[in-house]
């Protein structure tokens, strides 16, 4: 009697980028970023497109918002430097108010995975987070205050190249000619405030920038620490919420994004006290140009608010998204300021400020058009997947995700079939 034959489909996981190897395996709702190889499909549809567009927007309101305010702040008698660090991560009690509307129950569906860390290991990950931004922080307000906004701008910029780095580094991003495109034109804006530097020279910077050469040399080293470091940060909130957490939820980016601004505010509060700044706090609001205390809490809690639309609006974004998706837009913000300071602070309006302008929407356009494109691809391979599945090998491979075996006892025909 012949013994039977099996016949051996041998399944390979090439070709099924979809396939989720975080773990998870299922079809689960987390959108994954471009970078993961892991994306989820499906999930780009005219809503996803709205909700980003809608990050964008709170991101760019931010950065152009909080940065003004900042200037303003400078400009009219604010000196503490830790005032205006802690601003920077102070307005994050306000996200408790959404934070607590959402409750778990109406996100549990969106949130098949527990955390694969430990409650304590993501703590101690916050932790660890808000001491980076706090520090990223305190450059930040240092370099804004030492810089002209001109300088300021260009060295800035190097964010995005920094970012070019850490997100290939940590989180796999894959570079495409268009994302390419995007980062070096989005740079060169920025660099072309530069060269329009005298105008807001003049007008547009706190005491520091006017003062002396060592103080100019600082600012610059500290701009590009702090762009260096910012750059870090989007890359590490990326692979916490991948790796970490699991989950890129509205309620996720909330929670990390509360935690890691309260320990970035006490590193402020704490530093106020260590420099003895917090003595000079009364005198410096009363002291403060149009309208004295009021008008200094007015302009302190503006920054705050800021400061938080752009940290939020960045942290969707890194979830949604990635990462550098979240810089670049951020950069984008950059060649607005100087047009937005026209109108605040009297700035002169060159044409290189327009131009600088246009160059960033270009590579930014340039960017979401490679998103346009990778939608397409997506929607091309998912067409592929459909017709795959009316064949029962393929099939198999639909189901069995990556590398599998299956066995198939079959009457003894001869041979043995591996496909
Ligand atoms: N370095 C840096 N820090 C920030 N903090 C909030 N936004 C930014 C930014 O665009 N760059």
């Amino acid at each position: 009697m012949a013994h039977a034959q099996e016949i051996q489909l041998q399944i390979t996981d090439e070709g099924f980028p979809e396939h989720d190897e975080s773990g998870g395996g299922d079809d689960n709702d987390i959108e994954w970023p471009e970078s993961a190889r892991t994306s989820s499909p499906n999930k780009r549809g005219v809503r996803w497109w709205m909700l980003v567009l809608v990050d964008m927007l709170i991101l760019l309101c931010g950065e152009a918002m909080a940065p003004l305010l900042t200037r303003l702040y400078y400009n009219s008698g604010g000196k503490s430097m830790w005032m205006a660090t802690l601003a920077q991560s102070a307005g994050s009690p306000l996200l408790l108010i959404p934070l607590l509307l959402l409750t778990p129950r109406a996100t549990a569906a969106e949130e098949p995975h527990r955390p694969a860390a430990t409650g304590k290991v993501v703590a101690a990950v916050c932790v660890g987070l808000g001491l980076l931004v706090g520090c990223e922080n305190l450059m930040y307000s240092y370099a804004m205050l030492y810089l002209p906004v001109s300088t300021f701008s260009l060295v800035s910029a190097t964010q995005l190249a920094f970012n070019a780095v850490t997100s290939r580094l940590i989180n796999g991003q894959r570079f495409t000619a268009l994302i390419l495109n995007s980062v070096v034109v989005l740079t060169f804006s920025a660099a072309l405030l530069a060269v329009d530097g005298g105008s807001d020279d003049a007008s547009g910077d706190g005491e520091g920038a006017s003062g002396n050469g060592k103080r100019r040399a600082l600012g610059f080293v500290l701009t590009l620490c702090a762009s260096a470091v910012y750059a870090l940060t989007l890359s590490l909130f990326e692979v916490t919420f991948e790796k970490v957490i699991r989950a890129r939820t509205l309620r996720w980016v909330l929670t990390v994004q509360v935690a890691t601004s309260a320990v970035a505010s006490w590193v402020s509060v704490a530093g106020m006290f260590a420099s003895g700044e917090w003595r000079t706090i009364r005198a410096e609001a009363a002291a403060f140009e149009h309208g004295g205390t009021a008008a200094y809490v007015a302009t302190v809690v503006g920054m705050a608010v800021g400061w938080q639309a752009a940290t939020v609006g960045a942290k969707r974004l890194v979830a949604r998204v990635s990462s550098l998706f979240a810089n670049v837009t951020g950069t984008l913000a950059l060649p607005l300021v100087p047009v937005f300071a026209v109108a605040m602070f009297g700035d002169r309006m060159t044409g290189i400020k327009v131009v600088a302008m246009l160059m960033a929407v270009w590579g930014f356009l340039s960017y979401v058009y490679e998103h346009h494109l990778e939608d397409r691809r997506r929607v091309a391979a998912q067409k592929g997947r459909r017709t795959a599945a009316a064949c029962s090998v393929c099939s198999v491979r639909l189901r069995t995700g990556h590398r599998a075996q299956v066995v198939v006892p079959a009457p003894d025909l001869g041979v043995t079939y591996q496909g």
